[in-house]
């Protein structure tokens, strides 16, 4: 599903981010990624929706190796994975049901079939009566249910998801997990860079620790682990 091999990522300003990560992630997993700030979480995740090439090693996505995709695949390879942000990264001139529907429309989806599956995970993330607002008349919570409900449109078999509950209030941010963990019942793989240690601790998985661009640790139902 997600396998990385002796990958190194080396920004052209000379940072190494990614410093020589190995990592087998498998469908239907639920895995933290957490770590000081300046680790490589970010990087690590970038390398995983080729934002980011490796400079050395390998990622694979699905059985697709990210240094192979051609510039014009790249679009399309995209759209095989959900990807949520802390900033929410909405469309703010479109309706909550056209942001979401946005991304069935690239594909060519037909009108009958987007109406309905947009419908259907606007319901799941408890939006359906909103569907004509803009995301600035939203909430942050409910521009980051907007922009999950977007991810999971296409039915990736994976989300990824950097820092998703860095916005948002406590309370908030349970909310955005239970979502998260009902996605994930449902058979899709998460991965998600956090610095929420009481999510890490309360919401029991997988929890890869990155420092200084390696994995230090990597265990299940662990806790967060270390200290900022
Ligand atoms: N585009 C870039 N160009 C150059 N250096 C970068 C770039 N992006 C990140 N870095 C550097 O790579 C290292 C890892 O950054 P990264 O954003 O992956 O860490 P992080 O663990 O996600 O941090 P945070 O928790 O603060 O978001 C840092 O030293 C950072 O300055």
């Amino acid at each position: 599903m997600i396998q990385m091999k002796e990958v190194y990522k080396k920004y052209p300003n000379g940072v190494v981010a990614v410093n020589g990560i190995s990592v087998d992630i498998k469908q239907g997993e639920f895995v933290y990624v957490v770590g000081p700030s300046g680790a490589g979480k970010s990087t690590f995740i970038k390398l995983m929706y080729r934002d980011e090439v490796p400079t050395s090693g390998e990622v694979i996505i699905n059985g697709i190796n990210t240094s192979k995709l051609k510039r014009k695949e790249i679009p399309h390879f995209r759209r095989t994975l959900g990807v949520v942000f802390q900033d929410f990264k909405l469309l703010p001139k479109l309706t909550v049901f056209e942001n979401v529907a946005f991304a069935m429309e690239v594909i060519e989806e037909h009108p009958k079939v987007i109406r309905k599956r947009v419908l259907e995970v606007l319901e799941l993330v408890g939006l359906k009566h909103k569907i004509r607002m803009f995301p600035n008349e939203l909430s942050g919570g409910e521009q980051q249910r907007v922009s999950i409900a977007r991810s999971i449109v296409n039915m990736p078999k994976v989300v990824i998801a950097d820092e998703p509950t860095g916005n948002l209030d406590p309370e908030t941010s349970w909310e955005i997990m239970k979502i998260f963990e009902e996605i994930n019942a449902m058979g899709t793989t998460v991965v998600m860079a956090t610095h929420n240690r009481e999510i890490v601790n309360r919401i029991r998985k997988r929890v890869i620790t990155i420092e200084g661009g390696m994995i230090v640790r990597d265990v299940f139902g662990g806790d967060y682990g270390y200290e900022i």
